[in-house]
């Protein structure tokens, strides 16, 4: 049995450094393109952070995939694939599309009460103040740190049980190369480049699936697969499961992740700016549709990945190539990455580095986008240079990614938390448990303030507090007490400790915060948060129509205006001040008004469905599944992932033809006669092709 690196460590450097610098060329490329074919500047602030606002669904709902795409979505799920069986990759994937499903209607208000916020946290402040705006920013930033490091963790463990790269090493060349990237582009680039990690990553899922249950010589059907998961049962039976087997949907530990995963989840998406920013930047009237499409296309990653790579692992035991995985290795992410190896060899160990880093670089991109917009927004601008400028505001937002200029920081504090992490001993998996420990308090107070007119903003406060405080005593007290006072990185890891501590912080954040805004109600009409940065767009939008030199009289636009709100246009937008006209008329209350009752209808019933109706009758029916009952299983799971491809990949292609035409034209413009092909702005009667 083979526990050696499969690849070189010069294979480990390529992909870590070589990505970064690879994606680096492609976003100047990008940047370069979208400066000359179309009307958006990067260095214009709003272009930079919110990419004018103006992106159309199917490429919104690919970078949730990507951004939502981390090293733990393929490494973990594996992992509780490896440990619980069938039931793993079900609660993995549906315990984390929920909470985008749900994220549709947050959207959906923030179009509605907040359209020129820059980040959640400015809704904070302009309805509830100082204190609650440092309070919630603890959680924020806590949210970024702690997802950082996850990414960090898993990357650097798989890419050195993979190659041998040094982990030291890893932990900093991969937030350094990723850092190079983004600070070159911005939020439209950075969507482009999510959208080229997402067709990747499909496109090697697709080759692991058909591997495992088509061509492989070692597992290469559904029967081989039962046959060689009901031997490893035999083998050692799986706690909690029925009948032991990896089989069936009924898993107690299952269960119980699922619980553990659902909560996370919340918070990592509820207080992560990287989300929020996803909605900021598209269109207001397609914001809902995006959110709705690329949490059903995210389920399909976690749950098909796992279900291949995850189950393979377990068939594999006792496999000659296959490596002997220790707990600690689990807890590390490592079955999926070892099931690669012993399936495919060097090849199946390369796509699977490949794949994991391109999940780690555009989540990193994300996170490190998310925290420069907080740290520009809300602590420059906010408690350092209010009057800021938008070259000053831009200054800033690069100084926050950019390891070119003196203040690398977060790029650089992310290096720096993996490394800690790594060394005393903290695994990614231990950290995806924990999370919903501490930031599971603020997920209900996030939620009443963007949301509910009637939240009280001192309930809120304290709900987040007290919710923090109560998970951390419920984890540890109840470490000490199931484990003979015995606290310690294994101890505080067990699944009945991270579920109190789950438990706790939610529900006592939640509790607090709903009882106080009932009893002590708030009458708030979100007048004071719809006025957030308004002048500033107004300006910019005046600007615009003072630069094309032809401006409407104010009834024309005003016609104009009222037209558009009542249909969603279909001309492209190609330049930053056509999209602040075209936000303009998208924002019309009564359509925000029913997207948000679309998004609260269908995302509650699409939870129902994903974590009750489905589930739980499996769980209580504790069938054993035969043949026929796993090869349905993944079908399903096949099909659901070629739709998601579909959605993904396929139609932002679709959706934008017209752009790319455009942008196709200009190139062959310049080709064919030179420095003809540059983007010019058009009359302003049409809303600019
Ligand atoms: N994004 C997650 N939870 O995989």
């Amino acid at each position: 049995m083979s526990s050696s690196p499969v690849l070189p460590q010069g294979a480990g450097y390529g992909v870590v450094v070589g990505i970064g610098l690879f994606f680096s060329v492609f976003m100047l490329a990008l940047t370069a393109i979208q400066s000359r074919y179309t009307g958006f500047s990067p260095k214009n602030s709003e272009e930079f952070n919110s990419a004018s606002r103006s992106v159309k669904p199917g490429l919104i709902a690919s970078g949730i995939v990507s951004a939502w795409t981390w090293a733990a979505t393929l490494l973990q799920s594996s992992a509780v694939a490896y440990e619980y069986g069938i039931s793993g990759p079900w609660w993995y994937g549906a315990g984390a599309t929920v909470q985008i499903l749900l994220f549709a209607q947050l959207a959906a208000k923030l179009k509605l009460n907040a359209p020129h916020a820059h980040t959640w946290l400015e809704i904070v402040y302009a309805r509830w103040g100082k204190t609650a705006h440092l309070v919630f920013m603890f959680f924020g930033l806590a949210t970024n740190v702690i997802v950082s490091s996850m990414l960090i963790l898993g990357g650097s463990a798989t890419v050195s049980s993979l190659t041998g790269m040094n982990t030291l090493a890893a932990c900093f060349l991969i937030p350094v190369g990723v850092a190079i990237y983004v600070v070159v582009g911005g939020m439209r680039a950075t969507l482009l480049c999510d959208y080229t990690h997402t067709s990747v990553l499909f496109a090697i899922i697709f080759v692991f699936v058909f591997t495992v249950y088509a061509t492989s010589a070692k597992i290469g059907s559904f029967a081989a697969m039962h046959a060689l998961l009901a031997r490893a049962a035999e083998a050692a039976p799986v706690a909690g499961n029925a009948h032991g087997s990896y089989l069936t949907m009924r898993s107690k530990n299952g269960l119980i992740f699922g619980v553990i995963n659902v909560i996370g989840n919340f918070a990592t998406v509820f207080q992560d700016q990287a989300y929020w920013q996803r909605a900021i930047a598209s269109r207001p009237a397609t914001c809902v549709k995006a959110y709705l499409l690329g949490g059903l296309a995210w389920f399909a990653i976690p749950f098909m990945f796992a279900t291949t790579l995850g189950l393979s692992a377990v068939a594999l035991r006792g496999d000659p190539d296959m490596m002997t995985l220790t707990a600690a290795d689990v807890s590390a992410g490592l079955p999926a990455s070892a099931a690669a190896a012993a399936l495919l060899g060097k090849s199946g160990a390369a796509a699977l580095l490949i794949v994991l880093f391109l999940a780690v670089t555009s989540a990193t991109s994300a996170e490190l986008i998310a925290v420069s917009a907080l740290l520009t927004y809300d602590v420059y601008k906010r408690y350092v240079n209010p009057q800021a400028t938008e070259t000053q505001i831009l200054r800033v937002s690069h100084a926050m990614v950019s390891p070119r200029r003196s203040v690398c920081v977060f790029a650089i504090v992310m290096g720096i938390l993996g490394l800690i992490f790594y060394y005393i001993g903290i695994s990614m998996g231990w950290l995806y448990d924990f999370m919903g420990v501490v930031l599971g308090a603020a997920v209900v107070p996030i939620a009443c303030c963007i949301t509910w007119r009637k939240a009280n903003r001192r309930g809120c406060i304290a709900g987040a507090l007290a919710g923090f405080c109560a998970g951390v005593v419920a984890w540890l007290v109840s470490t000490a007490t199931l484990n003979g006072g015995l606290i310690n990185a294994t101890t505080t890891f067990g699944n009945y400790e991270m579920l109190a501590g789950n438990l706790a912080s939610i529900g006592t954040g939640g509790v607090i915060a709903v009882a106080a805004s009932l009893v002590w109600p708030e009458d708030f009409d979100f007048a004071a948060t719809r006025a957030i940065n308004a002048p500033a767009a107004q300006s910019l939008a005046d600007a615009a129509k003072e630069k094309e030199g032809a401006g409407r009289t104010s009834d024309e636009y005003a016609d104009e205006k009222k037209r558009g709100a009542s249909e969603e246009s279909t001309e492209p937008v190609n330049s930053t001040e056509a999209a602040v006209e075209e936000e303009e008329r998208e924002l019309d209350p009564g359509a925000l008004r029913s997207a948000f009752r679309l998004a609260a209808w269908s995302s509650v019933a699409l939870t129902l469905v994903m974590l009750i109706i489905v589930p739980l009758p499996l769980f209580f029916a504790q069938t054993v599944y035969g043949v026929g009952g796993l090869a349905a299983w993944v079908v399903v799971g096949m099909v659901w992932t070629f739709c998601s491809a579909i959605s993904v990949v396929l139609y932002p292609l679709y959706e934008s033809r017209a752009a790319l035409a455009l942008i196709s034209k200009g190139i062959l413009k310049d080709i064919f006669m030179r420095g003809s092909g540059k983007f010019v702005h058009q009359a302003p009667t049409t809303h600019d092709a």
